[in-house]
């Protein structure tokens, strides 16, 4: 049974540059206590990728999203099992783009790709 952060304390998130830089509490702490799990969500634009991201990580539904130009990255911890997990999260419009050309497929949805594993 996964036990969720208290999104006040712990929601660590780091948005894309032009963001308020108040919005980013990641501890450089954590990374050596966390196993961390790399995740990609790739979508076509406007399908829900920062809210589902923000929502996850924050625990907040994001009111007013603004496009994403290129990449957004968010982390969050959460303990399963009695081993602390750290869940970092790309999404990627460009990635996305590149996906649908190379296999002329539609990604009319928000797809969640496990990347790696790293202790
Ligand atoms: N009704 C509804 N609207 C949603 C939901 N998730 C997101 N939206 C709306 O969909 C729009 C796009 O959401 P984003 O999260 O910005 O989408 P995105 O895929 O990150 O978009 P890009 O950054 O352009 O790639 C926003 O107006 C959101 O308010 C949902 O679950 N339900």
């Amino acid at each position: 049974m996964a036990i969720e952060n208290n999104p006040e304390e712990e929601f660590d998130t780091v948005f894309s540059l032009n963001d308020s830089p108040q919005l980013s509490s990641h501890s450089e702490q954590d990374c050596g206590k966390a196993r961390i799990f790399k995740i990609i969500v790739i979508g076509d634009s406007n399908v829900g990728k920062t809210c589902l991201t923000y929502r996850f990580c924050g625990g907040a539904f994001l009111t007013n999203p603004e496009a994403t130009i290129g990449v957004d990255f968010r982390e969050r911890t959460v303990e399963l099992d009695g081993e602390r997990i750290k869940i970092q999260e790309d999404h990627h419009f460009f990635l996305c783009c590149t996906l649908y050309s190379a296999n002329s497929c539609s990604l009319a949805h928000t797809h969640l790709l496990p990347l790696r594993c790293t202790y």
